[in-house]
């Protein structure tokens, strides 16, 4: 379930991107040569499957079972035999921006993985191993294309099993926060910043209420060298820090916000900075003023509105780290304590009202330049729910559209 209007990518090459960009531009178009074969997101097939995915059988028994064993053919096709030696392609999981994500299974073991084809993040993931991040098994890198194998997350997205559960109290939602915490600290303690975190990004290891909850998508994740060494303007509107729209030097603590904005979202199904022109949105996250205002709030501790309001200070100094919050009282006692409000039938009812009005505003699930302009990059357009960038750092003078100027 998305909760965000579309993802900004970044600028140019940090770590090579823009030339990653334009290959999957060309991924896109011209290797794909069909997209229809595949699940478009915005048409309501994220995170589900496009063809059987249960543990053997492909597809499922049904009238258009030669249609759609065509279609596994064709998508098998499209990857590398060295990749499929080793791994039997079962489904198609997703599709990102630029990437796909496939359910696997290893020829050998027959334990189940994702594969994400992309050119990026590498690096990143390389470095990290944490369980409450998603972890690398393998990397197949050819000159066009590189296979990630990934930790198979099987449990759906953050904000699917809150809609979900029918039941959801702080201490749920603490929990989770607290899950996200763990992860994000282990990437900050090693100097990377994701920069896209949101709900969608967050997914639960298996269906059962025991899991794991995983940081994923480290398309946009990057090296923070420096304390505030990073100028790349991107992310995800809604849940970009003031700073990054500032075009100021900013630093790890972009994710602190994000997951201010992530835990406002998770406590109430609202966002606290929303506009359909995202002129407006980039105004009112500059300015920081953000409320608790209508259901359920009135139902929520004071001690999680301090947790959120600690997380969303404008000046980045001034916001938690993930090790001090990580030990915010909320977090320490709430995710150990047992009796809570029953938020759900606000945050469900508030997710999907903003569900319908975001499908109402953008129908073919765009970003929307009409709504303030971020501009489409090379390639696959911007989406509901998606990220996007723009080139901040190769043109310093021209501002991201629709974003204030400092
Ligand atoms: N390891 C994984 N296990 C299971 N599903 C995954 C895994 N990695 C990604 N997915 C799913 O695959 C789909 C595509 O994910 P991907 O990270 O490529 O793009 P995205 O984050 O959805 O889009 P964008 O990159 O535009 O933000 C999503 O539905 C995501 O939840």
């Amino acid at each position: 379930m998305g909760c965000g209007s579309g993802k900004l990518p970044p600028e140019a090459p940090e770590k090579g991107y823009a030339g990653v960009v334009r290959s999957l531009a060309a991924f896109g178009r011209a290797r794909d040569g069909g997209g229809e074969d595949e699940p478009k997101k915005s048409a309501g097939k994220r995170g589900g499957s496009w063809f059987s995915t249960g543990g053997g059988s492909l597809p499922p028994a049904s009238n258009s079972r030669p249609l759609i064993q065509d279609k596994v053919t064709k998508y098998r096709d499209k990857f590398d035999p060295r990749v499929t030696a080793r791994y039997d392609i079962r489904a198609l999981i997703g599709r990102g921006s630029f990437s796909r994500v496939v359910r696997v299974e290893h020829r050998a073991t027959r334990q189940p993985f994702a594969i994400k084809m992309m050119e990026v993040e590498l690096a990143v993931l390389r470095r990290v191993s944490h369980s409450h991040v998603i972890r690398l098994i393998e990397v197949f890198q050819f000159p066009r294309r590189v296979y990630v194998v990934l930790e198979l997350a099987t449990g759906g997205e953050l904000l699917d099993r809150v809609v979900s559960r029918g039941h959801f109290t702080e201490r749920d939602a603490a929990r989770a926060l607290r899950m996200v915490l763990a992860g994000l600290g282990h990437l900050h303690d090693l100097g990377i910043a994701h920069r896209d975190l949101k709900p969608e990004n967050l997914l639960y290891y298996h269906p059962g209420a025991d899991s794991r909850l995983l940081v994923t998508d480290f398309g946009l994740a990057t090296f923070a060298d420096g304390t505030w060494c990073l100028t790349t303007t991107c992310g995800t509107p809604e849940y970009m820090a003031p700073e990054v729209l500032l075009r100021k030097p900013y630093s790890c603590a972009v994710d602190m916000w994000a997951l201010g904005v992530v835990a406002y979202v998770v406590l109430s199904g609202s966002m606290p900075f929303e506009d359909d022109s995202r002129t407006r949105l980039y105004r009112s996250i500059v300015r920081g003023k953000f409320g608790f205002r209508g259901d359920p709030w009135p139902s929520v501790s004071n001690l999680a509105k301090d947790f959120v309001q600690r997380l969303l200070p404008l000046d980045p100094g001034a916001r938690l780290t993930a090790a001090q919050a990580i030990r915010h009282p909320w977090v320490v006692t709430v995710a150990a304590g047992s009796s809570m409000k029953n938020l759900h039938r606000s945050i469900s009812q508030n997710l999907r009202q903003r569900g319908s009005r975001s499908s109402s505003r953008c129908p073919s699930g765009g970003g929307g330049a009409s709504s303030g302009g971020v501009q489409p990059v090379p390639g696959p357009g911007p989406r509901a729910g998606t990220s996007i960038w723009s080139e901040s750092r190769a043109a310093s003078s021209r501002r991201v559209p629709g974003a204030p100027s400092n």
